[in-house]
């Protein structure tokens, strides 16, 4: 070969292999990504082969519900009372560690009722968090956080799972879901209409009272109160309005008394729709996350997760702990769109693969279809019931199947020493 010639070979033997060079780094990156994808698509067909074969157990109704039933029913159920002051002072011993109130008692019933009918006597902005949010005192005594209503209970939130403002209703629903599952991480929650003019305007601060516009019509002389409040995401063109009594329904959210310290989640999302966090392609995130977490908080979260999937609140971007254990506070993301279940809600169960002992015995006490009735039936007493349309409550049901199909999908790899006692 003459000079020429060997320079020539050179040539397409270089670009021969910055062509194949890259192709095969493409190809790669192809594979990588096919192999992530195709795990959370394995994991989605597995788990819809586990729904179709799941054993009768799973989709009839327990008879040992009838145990909690009674009993459950008539522990939340709405109760006079004589003295508000006495039951709040009881219930502000209630928390122990994470568990806001106790299993069975008594006065649970009375203090409902105190959250339901005390006087307002004090409002100002709260301007914790993200979302609009007032602080109430009752009766010149306790404090309670209120969340107005933004969306009539049918309204079906778009986009990704975080959308919208909250749902002030779901903070009821996630209240009586945590008593029925045995969570009882959750605050102690009341729905109340509550009359913008007489009892938020005219008991608030002078800096509530100029996040309220009043407006009056030319026609009729009659006031339109409207509430923007004070808040990262609060501004004066998005605004709770009374009816023409001037009434708003909200939530009154008893405080968690104790210290609650805040933490990010392992499974935050990005928040970004264009890139996706670590957890999200990662089916063996967990493996390092055990070597570096106390497994108490793994089941902590676990139980979490099983909890937002059940509700649909894939917002829990932090989490927040009392005494060391994981409280469920702020659960009014939830209920966005019934048409509509994010699996990935429940990414540390199937990834993790590891479940308290006690929360898998609770969850197959409420199988067929009894979870969602008992919280209704629950519910029923509440100002603001029905909470969910009855699609929330089939979504409900159908993500429970969900949560039995994954734990069968754990014990098939794991067996059972996915279950723990801790
Ligand atoms: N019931 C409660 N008891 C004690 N503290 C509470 C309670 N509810 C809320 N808080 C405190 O107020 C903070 C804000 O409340 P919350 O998380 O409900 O608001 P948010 O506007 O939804 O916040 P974010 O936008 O971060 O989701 C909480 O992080 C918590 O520290
Ligand atoms: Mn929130």
């Amino acid at each position: 070969m003459n000079k020429r010639g060997v320079i020539i070979v050179c040539i397409i033997a270089t670009l021969l292999c910055v062509v194949l060079g890259a192709n095969f780094y493409f190809m790669y990156y192809l594979n990588a990504e096919e192999g992530q994808l195709s795990s959370v698509r394995a994991l989605e067909n597995m788990i819809r082969h586990k729904i179709r074969h799941l054993k009768p157990a799973y989709l009839n109704r327990n008879p040992r519900f009838f145990m909690f039933r009674n009993k459950l029913l008539k522990n939340y159920k709405l109760t006079a009372y004589e003295n508000a002051s006495v039951l709040w002072e009881i219930a502000n011993w209630w928390p122990h560690e994470n568990e806001i109130y106790p299993l069975y008692d008594s006065s649970m019933g009375q203090l409902l009722k105190t959250l339901r009918d005390e006087p307002i006597t004090k409002v100002q902005n709260l301007a914790r968090g993200t979302q609009l949010k007032l602080l109430m005192r009752l009766n010149n005594q306790q404090k309670v956080i209120f969340k107005p209503q933004w969306y009539p209970r049918d309204f079906v939130v778009e986009g990704v799972v975080y959308s919208g403002k909250d749902r002030h209703a779901a903070e009821v629903y996630a209240f009586y879901l945590g008593a029925v599952l045995d969570l009882r991480w959750t605050p102690i929650v009341v729905g109340r209409v509550v009359n913008l003019k007489k009892e938020i305007y005219a008991n608030g601060d002078q800096e509530l009272q100029h996040t309220i516009k009043i407006e009056t019509s030319e026609e009729d002389g009659k006031e339109t109160y409207c509430l923007y409040g004070k808040c990262h995401y609060c501004n004066e063109d998005e605004v709770v309005c009374g009816d023409e009594k001037h009434n708003i329904e909200g939530v009154m959210i008893y405080i968690v008394p104790g210290t609650l310290a805040k933490r990010r989640s392992p499974w935050q999302r990005t928040y970004k729709e264009e890139k996706r966090a670590p957890w999200e392609d990662d089916m063996t995130y967990c493996k390092s996350l055990k070597s570096k977490m106390e497994t108490i908080r793994l089941l902590d979260l676990i139980d979490v997760a099983i909890f937002d999937y059940l509700i649909q609140n894939g917002d829990r971007h932090h989490y927040e702990t009392r005494e060391e254990r994981v409280v469920l506070i702020d659960n009014g993301k939830a209920f966005g769109n019934p048409n509509k279940d994010h699996l990935d809600i429940l990414a540390p169960l199937y990834q993790c693969c590891l479940i308290r002992k006690s929360t898998w015995d609770r969850l197959q006490v409420f199988s067929g279809g009894v979870l969602s009735e008992i919280v209704d039936r629950l519910s029923k007493q509440d100002a603001l019931y029905p909470l969910i349309t009855d699609k929330h409550k089939r979504g409900v049901e159908r993500r429970l199947l969900v949560v039995f199909a994954v734990v069968e999908y754990c014990m098939d790899k794991e067996g059972d020493k996915m279950f723990k006692t801790l």
